[in-house]
């Protein structure tokens, strides 16, 4: 069977990367569009271009998107990702460049190419995705699906509500969920229940000792020690966990269809307001990831890893 077309929109960082290697395995990837978020842009658009090099993808293109969030200011986060993003792992150079064509462009142009069939995994905040639609309204009509790992019902990881992507750019994710595309939204708590590698499922990727498990330890070295210091269990991978729901949505074993809005204000900035009670009639219900299969998730990652 052909592989399903994809646009993987991402702030590249740590897990960003192991979510991009998967996708290029379970999905067609037709280019990586790069966004303003985790860590200095310019290491985003490097981590990016490495990280399909090394994986032997090059012939991937990277459009280089928006450079920082609509209106708000945010902050990157190094302690999370290390200071390079790719857990201070020394990675070279790499020779492959970016595209001239801006992402806004990119999206635009290939969803007409791929008119009905283009899905969008996102997997960061949604800025690229929210002026795409600025520009072309019409783009609703012809990406056939939104995959969005965002949000948070009440444990954000950034503020005590908000979760980072919502958070660095909530007007952008308003746009996006109110704009009438088929979305499925994984919030951050699901991916902290489901998506945290375990001390000895680390120990058991080491061992494998190939090209991807190495990438994997070294990439999200530093991601699992803030992790662990902010008192998960383990190294969270949300954006892997993301991209395996969109592949295979049986992983998503509970869901609702919910009316979403983020906040823009203060202290709730960020934060994912859901219409539990279906007060708002004439909002646009999105499909809200509730709980994910957490072995189906593991065993896609182990497999993917193990074949390299
Ligand atoms: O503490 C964190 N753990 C995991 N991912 C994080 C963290 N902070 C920012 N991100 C980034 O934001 C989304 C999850 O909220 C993910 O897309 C990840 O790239």
């Amino acid at each position: 069977m052909a592989k399903r077309k994809v646009i993987f929109d991402s702030d590249t960082a740590s897990d960003d990367t192991i979510a991009l290697m998967l996708a290029s395995d379970f999905f067609e990837v037709k280019g990586v569009t790069i966004v303003a978020g985790n860590v200095k842009f310019e290491n985003e658009i490097r981590n990016a271009l490495f990280t399909l090099e090394y994986s032997g993808l090059s012939d991937i293109p990277v459009f280089v998107g928006s450079n920082r969030p609509i209106l708000g200011k945010w902050r990157t986060v190094e302690e999370v990702h290390g200071k390079n993003g790719m857990g201070d792992w020394k990675i070279s150079e790499p020779t492959k460049k970016p595209e001239s064509e801006h992402a806004i462009d990119a999206i635009i142009r290939l969803s007409k190419e791929y008119n009905g069939e283009l899905e969008i995994l996102a997997v960061s905040p949604l800025t690229n995705l929210a002026l795409a639609y600025l520009k072309d309204h019409d783009l609703v009509k012809r990406i056939r699906k939104v995959w969005i790992m965002g949000g948070a019902f009440s444990k954000g990881n950034t503020t005590p509500l908000a979760e980072f992507n919502f958070w660095v750019d909530p007007e952008a994710a308003n746009i996006v969920v109110s704009a009438g595309f088929d979305i499925t939204v994984v919030p951050w708590e699901v991916t902290e229940e489901s998506a945290t590698i375990y001390d000895n499922e680390w120990e058991k990727i080491e061992k494998l000792g190939n090209r991807r498990s190495e990438f994997f330890i070294n990439v999200n070295r530093v991601l699992r020690e803030y992790s662990k210091s902010v008192g998960s269990k383990g190294s969270v991978h949300p954006d892997s966990l993301t991209v395996s729901i969109a592949y295979d949505n049986s992983l998503a074993l509970s869901y609702v269809y919910k009316s979403i809005s983020v906040e823009t204000c203060s202290d709730s900035r960020g934060a994912m307001l859901v219409d539990w009670y279906n007060q708002f009639k004439d909002r646009n219900s999105i499909q809200i990831v509730l709980k994910a299969d957490e072995k189906k998730f593991k065993q896609y990652l182990f497999d993917y890893l193990s074949r390299a």
